[in-house]
């Protein structure tokens, strides 16, 4: 039953109940007008409460039917509209969530009522899209155009007390919000309700409205990127203070109509369900997500307290698990305790302002620092994080095998060593797993999941279900160098570098992807993770320093195509910021802004000129293509691979860890939405100019797909069934 209907005295309360979140389809739609029509004639009825199920107001319409064929026939803010006419009030008894079309539906009723614990928003913009069932008319005319704008544009969820002290809803309270609800649907029988209904009111401002949104708009557009959905906010917001309701309304919808012929909402909306979809893990003999019971953590450890050890210390003290942190030494143990209390004390800070949704029982983890393996001994999982280095990691993992008790599951955070070489060396392989943080680790929302050949499914559960107490989104991969994300990112940056010597300046193709919607360049990008870092791999794989056979040619490694430049600026100590020079100059070592550098462009200048480098005539569309086609590319070979298990673990891996902008859903979605024959002829035309850059000789899956026409996205999976699965 999509809608039930009971009683209370004179009160009737209307309970949405479509699980898990009462999402508004439209047979709850449908059940909700039912309802309405029934007790407004029902003359036992003076007041109505509308509630959800199960603890849980809604979490808006029902995404699915945005682009299912059964497109809705039941418009939410008919509904509302009907709601706030009514002549017997409705109070709306909010708990758990309301967001979206949840809260549209609750600012349509007279009153509002939330228990303490419920978060409330329009998080539409997150998913490509405006609040448009009346929510960006109503909500400034009910709490002012910069607090609606707020949340709109941001799309934040809203705790129930900062909500109270917004003025969006009337009462807070500590326990049932339905019985509260109740109690005030008696109290206000009767009462005026001109005032209460949004719609008629006018937004109440003292500012210059247009200057205080163009404002946001300028901000907005440097801030989203290409982002259609947060500008469409702004306007909507705009319409409520300069047209009437009902003309507000129709702009809502032709606003909503306009952004869905973008393509951005159905490319967020696979971003959304593709996040949902990863944590449904299975493994090729059968056990997954909902067959396999995570053991529960109480306690963990961290090794190392450099950046990653700092951020995942803070992150499970964050999720309320007592942390042991160890360090080698005294000084190291004494940097790392300051810098971990003094992010703690940011978490704390911000718990604080989050107010008492957050704050029953939901503090920080204790941290206990030490310089004891012995300590850790009888922690539930340890999580090692020294630096990249096999044969350091390798000597952790034999003493953490002998020292902790026999069932404490062994993490690593590498961002690319071999999982399988490191179990190797413990009594326990199948309790040891690849937990790979991404920086900084307390913030940052991916966790890439590497599963070695031993990793038992148990561990593999447990290792998800930490990711999810951290509030990261985990993606299960397989074990090969780099994994994912990073394995990707080398033939990404090879084009980079390459566009370099054919004439472009490093500004140059940061901004064409910087436009793209990137968060960063990728120089800036290699700037901010450190030149060295990539630099001490090559020297250790032969490819830079004395490592290198005598005789190779400087752009030439086993034949192919090989750029030097870092290597070059690395050997000058320009390892980027944290030096102060890299890439770009920044003001001072550990400096953040980057600044293009003259000595940069001569320093090009003159390699071009040394290794007589002809500059190409090289379309700026081309940067995008090249960097873009080259990082797709290897996305299909990672499929291929079977180290990823469809193309929405590869999106969701770039959307959270990589910068890639959502409005575009992830690179294999992009590549779906250009078309796979599109990708396969630029792919070709270059690899046929370029044969000693194998990187871009399209990939065997590519191909096969753009043969049977380029299939959509989500009928993939069918080729991939039949290729090898390492996961
Ligand atoms: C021209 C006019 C057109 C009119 C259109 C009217 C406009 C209305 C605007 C809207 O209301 S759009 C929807 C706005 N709401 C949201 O964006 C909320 C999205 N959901 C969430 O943020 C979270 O799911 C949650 C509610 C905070 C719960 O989080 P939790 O971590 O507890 O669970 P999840 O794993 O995320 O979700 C559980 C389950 O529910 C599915 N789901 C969640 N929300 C929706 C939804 N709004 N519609 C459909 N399905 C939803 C989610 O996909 C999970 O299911 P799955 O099977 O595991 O994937």
């Amino acid at each position: 039953m999509a809608a039930t209907r009971t009683l209370s005295h004179t009160v009737a309360v209307i309970k949405i109940n479509n699980p898990p979140v009462n999402a508004l389809s439209t047979p709850v739609c449908q059940a909700l007008i039912k309802e309405l029509a029934e007790v407004k004639k029902d003359p036992s009825v003076e007041a109505i409460v509308l509630c959800g199920a199960n603890g849980k107001f809604s979490a808006g319409a029902d995404i699915r039917e945005f682009s299912s064929a059964a497109r809705r026939t039941v418009s939410l803010e008919d509904i509302n509209a009907e709601i706030e006419s009514t002549t017997k009030p409705v109070v709306a008894a909010i708990e758990g969530v309301a967001l979206g079309g949840g809260l549209e539906l609750a600012l349509s009723c007279h009153y509002r009522v939330a228990h303490i614990k419920t978060v409330m928003g329009l998080p539409e913009v997150l998913i490509g899209i405006l609040p448009a069932a009346g929510g960006t008319q109503r909500l400034p005319r009910l709490i002012g155009i910069p607090a609606a704008l707020d949340i709109i544009v941001r799309g934040r969820h809203v705790p129930a007390t900062e909500a109270f002290q917004l003025g969006i809803v009337d009462e807070v309270v500590p326990s049932s919000a339905i019985a509260a609800a109740v109690q005030m649907a008696r109290k206000v029988i009767g009462k005026p309700m001109d005032s209460r209904r949004l719609s008629t009111n006018a937004v109440q401002y003292n500012i210059n409205v247009d200057a205080f949104l163009d404002t946001a708009l300028e901000k907005a557009k440097r801030q989203f990127r290409g982002a259609q959905a947060p500008l469409a906010c702004i306007e909507a917001v705009r319409a409520s203070a300069q047209l009437p309701y009902q003309r507000g309304i129709e702009k809502e919808r032709q606003l909503f109509a306009s952004l869905w012929a973008t393509g951005q909402p159905q490319a967020q909306q696979y971003a959304f369900f593709s996040e949902r979809n990863v944590g449904k893990w299975t493994l090729p003999s059968g056990e997954r997500w909902d067959n396999v019971r995570p053991c529960q953590i109480r306690t963990a450890a961290v090794i190392g307290l450099g950046t990653m050890g700092r951020g995942i210390v803070t992150s499970l003290s964050k999720s309320n698990i007592p942390v042991i942190a160890l360090e080698q030494d005294t000084k190291q143990l004494d940097s790392g305790k300051k810098a971990v209390n003094s992010l703690l004390e940011r978490e704390a800070e911000k718990l604080k302002k989050q107010g008492n949704s957050f704050a029953e029982g939901n503090g920080l983890g204790s941290v206990h620092f030490t310089l004891n393996f012995e300590d850790l001994k009888n922690v539930d999982l340890v999580i090692e994080a020294v630096y990249e280095n096999m044969n350091l990691k390798k000597d952790i993992f034999r003493k953490l095998s002998s020292i902790m008790k026999p069932d404490a599951f062994l993490c690593t955070n590498t961002s690319g060593l071999n999982i399988d070489e490191i179990a190797s060396v413990t009594n326990r392989p199948q309790l040891v797993i690849g937990t790979h943080f991404f920086s900084p680790a307390n913030i940052m929302r991916l966790l890439e999941v590497v599963r070695g050949r031993h990793t038992s499914p148990t561990t593999i559960a447990t290792a998800m279900s930490l990711g999810k107490m951290l509030g990261k989104v985990a993606v299960l991969v397989g074990n090969c160098p780099l994994f994912v994300g990073n394995r990707m990112l080398g033939p990404y940056l090879e084009q980079a570098n390459y566009l370099l010597e054919e004439g472009y300046y490093p500004e140059e193709v940061d901004q064409a992807l910087e436009e793209f919607g990137f968060a960063m360049g990728p120089f800036r990008m290699m700037d901010l993770a450190g030149l060295d870092v990539g630099w001490r791999s090559r020297m250790e794989k032969g490819l830079a320093g004395s490592g290198v056979p005598p005789g190779t040619p400087a752009r030439q490694r086993e034949g192919n195509r090989y750029c030097p430049l870092a290597d070059m600026l690395c050997e000058l100590g320009r390892f980027g910021q944290k030096s102060g020079k890299g890439w770009y100059q920044y003001e001072k070592p550990g400096g953040r802004h980057a600044h293009p550098d003259p000595w940069v462009r001569d320093f090009l200048a003159k390699y071009r000129k040394t290794y007589n480098i002809k500059q190409q005539a090289v379309h700026p569309e081309q940067i995008l293509q090249r960097c873009l086609y080259a990082l797709i590319n290897e996305g299909f070979r990672v499929l291929e691979d079977g180290i990823a298990s469809g193309p929405e673990d590869i999106d969701v891996i770039y959307n959270n860890g990589y910068g890639w902008p959502k409005h575009r859903g992830g690179p294999m979605y992009y590549a779906s939405a250009v078309g796979l024959h599109e990708v396969l002829m630029v792919l070709e035309g270059y690899h046929k100019a370029n044969p000693d850059v194998p990187s871009m000789k399209p990939s065997f899956l590519l191909k096969k797909l753009a043969a049977v026409g380029g299939p959509p996205i989500k009928e993939w999976r069918t080729q991939l069934g039949k290729l090898p699965n390492k996961l």
